[in-house]
């Protein structure tokens, strides 16, 4: 059996949404430095852990890995740290005048623990109740890529997908539930291949125990195509 760590934020976590624990913790001077000019110095960065490791940078399939890492960081896995690649969320008037929930489920999540560095792998699952706004459906999985290409904790990106999708679409009533992996937790340290952390954050009308229960009872749907 699969075994799973709850984190209810609902219940556990403060609920101010102007609460600094849901912003990243970035030092005030984070964007004084140009892309090329981060790249060019966490190059020396990898190069010097590399040397310590005692590696020969000057093997052929090693020389070009701290450029490689640099670039990853800057430009891929960190990349959500700029506000500059926050996606532009189009959004529309609800004329279908569909009142019910959206639900947008099973949006793959690539991330990275903030303790180790190590990816985490999961879906998000995000659903929402129109107050006269709709969004496209795929800027909700491009908020999910940019909160995610962070250093994170798993509470904080789903409170951040929440926060995000509110301010876009006027509204209280969004909710985001993520199931994933924490590499830091499966491949190393204790190394448990099985279990998985679930996050939940319910907004204005999720917090209806019918309400939460039918968006739940949506993502147990096994869609195939
Ligand atoms: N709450 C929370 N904890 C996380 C998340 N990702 C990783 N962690 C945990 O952060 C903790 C860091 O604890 P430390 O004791 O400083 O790190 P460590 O010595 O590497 O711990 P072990 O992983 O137990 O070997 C670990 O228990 C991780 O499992 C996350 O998204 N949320
Ligand atoms: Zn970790």
């Amino acid at each position: 059996m699969k075994n799973t760590e709850i984190l209810n934020t609902q219940d556990e976590m403060d609920h101010d949404h102007n609460s600094a624990s849901q912003e990243t913790p970035l030092r005030p001077d984070a964007f004084e430095l140009s892309d090329i000019e981060k790249i060019a110095l966490i190059k020396e960065d990898v190069n010097h852990i590399m040397q310590t490791l005692g590696l020969d940078l000057e093997d052929d399939s090693l020389k070009g890995t701290p450029n490689r890492v640099a670039k990853m960081f800057v430009n891929e896995i960190f990349g959500g740290l700029h506000p500059d690649r926050k996606p532009k969320a189009s959004t529309f008037d609800n004329k279908y005048k569909y009142n019910e929930m959206l639900v947008e489920k099973n949006i793959t999540l690539y991330s990275t623990c903030e303790h180790h560095f190590l990816p985490i792998v999961g879906k998000a699952h995000i659903a929402y109740i129109s107050k006269g706004t709709v969004v496209g459906l795929s800027k909700m999985n491009r908020i999910v890529d940019y909160y995610a290409k962070r250093p994170q904790v798993q509470e904080r990106l789903t409170m951040q997908i929440v926060k995000e999708l509110q301010e876009v679409l006027g509204t209280e009533d969004v909710a985001c539930v993520i199931d994933a992996k924490h590499l830091c937790v499966n491949s190393r340290g204790i190394r448990d291949i099985d279990s998985s952390t679930v996050t939940s954050e319910f907004g204005g009308a999720f917090k209806d125990a019918n309400t939460r229960r039918e968006f739940l009872e949506y993502i147990k749907f096994d869609t195939q195509f």
